[in-house]
């Protein structure tokens, strides 16, 4: 574990809405399992940040709940429960609330050369303004600081927060998470290309007929109806998580695995990714989804999206990248799966269409799998589809993290691989404009289901692989 420990710079660690969903659920839980894994430096305080007088005992009740009901566990606690405080009565440009003292009084405990990081998980339309704040209460100056997702909702809004950002920080200070790139798997679809010469030369057109990324959850919005009723399917995954895992598959090899080359060349194929043809996109909305408390009696939000994506580099032009993601389906799964073309002047017949498959499961510790046709044992001569699956977390000295952990680790060591860059972003919302401008409208569904049928067109011949 010593050879991963973040740089052993003392930090603060402030974390903006450290009372709401994604600190209760991800950050925290991932904080305390660096805690507890040994992986912070030795040094360091957690600053959570709201706009209520909350006192450090309150914080702390709330951080323990936290990691009862999304942790793994709570034995390391009291050694971390001592590092943590609270900054209460907002943060804005106009007053700072407890915030500036609250870091000094924590200078005194880790040292005054301590690294500032302060991390955004606050909705997105507030960012710019926390962002201004930061800079007007001079916190800006030398920290890094990470930005939740989406980051910006428009491509115009992306324009303005981007303006901003940059008058208050520079680029090497800034780390936007999309936390599906912090995946175990995810990082696969280049380590496993880039390290085994088999898997690099099937990488491509030549073999591959179609790619699908696909992330069905049978989760429901209850929980933040309001915030989902502003954002939909396709701003809240499609054109941030599911492009972002996109880029990885689609990612020429960069010049070195060094960070700025690494983001570099997922970056830069988004730029070959070409604008959405709204033909080629299903829109759905589960029956019932008008009726959580919350959601606007009208509402026309998409909690479903299925979308063809073409990618006009050498290496995958022609080829299909199938994206599909939605609320309140049956199944769930995250599965990137490149289907490979049949051999062709096979002297067989009968070959399935989805007869070779090479997918990445994305969910959890991750798994690498493969579908391969082979001969049905027995007497008669019968093919069928058989699977291997390799399970990352049974490589040897697999030490998996959750992604929120593996993202705040790289923050903390000043590692932006895995995080997103402007230039990347930018074209991103050109790819998403017809779509984001011109909405086929939306289908319903029945909750349970794959979402609307005319979805299932899109990816044939062999149809979506996750049923
Ligand atoms: N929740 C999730 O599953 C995921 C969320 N995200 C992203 O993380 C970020 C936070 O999401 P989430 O935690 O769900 O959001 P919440 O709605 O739970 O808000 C987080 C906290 O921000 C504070 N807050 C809310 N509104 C405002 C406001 N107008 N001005 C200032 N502070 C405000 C509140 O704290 P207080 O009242 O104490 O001030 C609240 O607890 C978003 O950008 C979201 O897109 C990304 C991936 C998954
Ligand atoms: O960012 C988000 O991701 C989750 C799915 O990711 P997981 O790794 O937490 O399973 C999704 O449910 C949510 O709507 C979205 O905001």
């Amino acid at each position: 574990m010593m050879d991963h420990m973040a740089s052993v710079q003392p930090t603060i660690f402030v974390l903006f809405g450290a009372t709401g969903d994604l600190a209760k659920r991800m950050v925290l839980p991932s904080f305390y399992e660096l805690h507890a894994g040994g992986l912070l430096p030795e040094k360091w305080v957690l600053i959570g940040n709201g706009r209520h007088d909350t006192s450090d005992e309150e914080f702390r009740d709330h951080v323990h709940d936290a990691l009862d009901e999304f942790g793994s566990g709570t034995d390391h606690w009291d050694a971390f429960s001592e590092r943590i405080r609270f900054a209460g009565k907002g943060f804005t440009v106009d007053d700072p609330g407890a915030l500036p003292d609250v870091i000094e009084a924590a200078r005194k405990d880790v040292g005054d050369d301590a690294q500032l990081v302060h991390y955004i998980a606050l909705p997105p339309t507030t960012f710019e303004d926390y962002t201004k704040a930061l800079g007007a209460h001079g916190l800006a100056e030398g920290a890094r600081v990470v930005y939740e997702k989406p980051f910006g909702t428009s491509q115009k809004n992306f324009e303005e927060l981007d303006k901003v950002v940059h008058g208050v920080l520079d680029e090497k200070q800034v780390y936007r998470i999309d936390h599906f790139l912090g995946k175990e798997a995810t990082q696969n679809l280049h380590v496993l290309r880039f390290a085994n010469g088999m898997v690099d030369g099937i990488w491509n057109s030549r073999h591959v007929e179609q790619v699908q990324i696909d992330v069905p959850e049978t989760l429901n919005i209850d929980d933040r109806a309001e915030f989902y009723d502003e954002t939909g399917a396709v701003l809240d995954m499609l054109v941030t998580h599911l492009f972002q895992v996109a880029a990885e598959v689609a990612i020429e090899p960069p010049a070195s695995m060094s960070a700025e080359d690494l983001q570099s060349a997922r970056e830069s194929v988004i730029g070959s990714f070409r604008p959405i043809d709204t033909s080629e996109v299903v829109l759905g909305q589960y029956d019932g989804y008008r009726d959580v408390e919350g959601v606007a009696d009208d509402s026309t939000v998409d909690t479903f999206v299925a979308a063809k994506l073409w990618v006009d580099t050498d290496r995958w032009r022609g080829v299909p990248f199938l994206l599909r993601t939605g609320k309140m389906l049956g199944v769930s799964a995250q599965r990137v799966s490149l289907v490979f073309r049949k051999p062709p002047n096979s002297p067989l017949t009968g070959i399935p269409d989805d007869g070779t498959v090479l997918s990445f499961d994305l969910s959890g510790n991750g798994a690498i799998d493969m579908s391969m046709t082979v001969k049905e044992p027995g007497p008669d001569f019968d093919l069928s589809v058989g699977h291997l699956s390799l399970p990352l977390k049974c490589v040897p000295d697999a030490e998996p993290l959750s992604p929120y952990s593996r993202l705040i680790l790289d923050v903390l060591n000043g590692d932006r691989s895995l995080f997103t860059r402007p230039d990347g972003l930018a074209q991103v919302w050109k790819v998403a404009a017809p779509l984001l401008d011109n909405p086929p409208s939306v289908e319903n569904y029945a909750p349970g289901t794959m979402g609307p049928d005319s979805a299932d067109d899109l990816a044939s011949p062999c149809g979506w692989l996750v049923r």
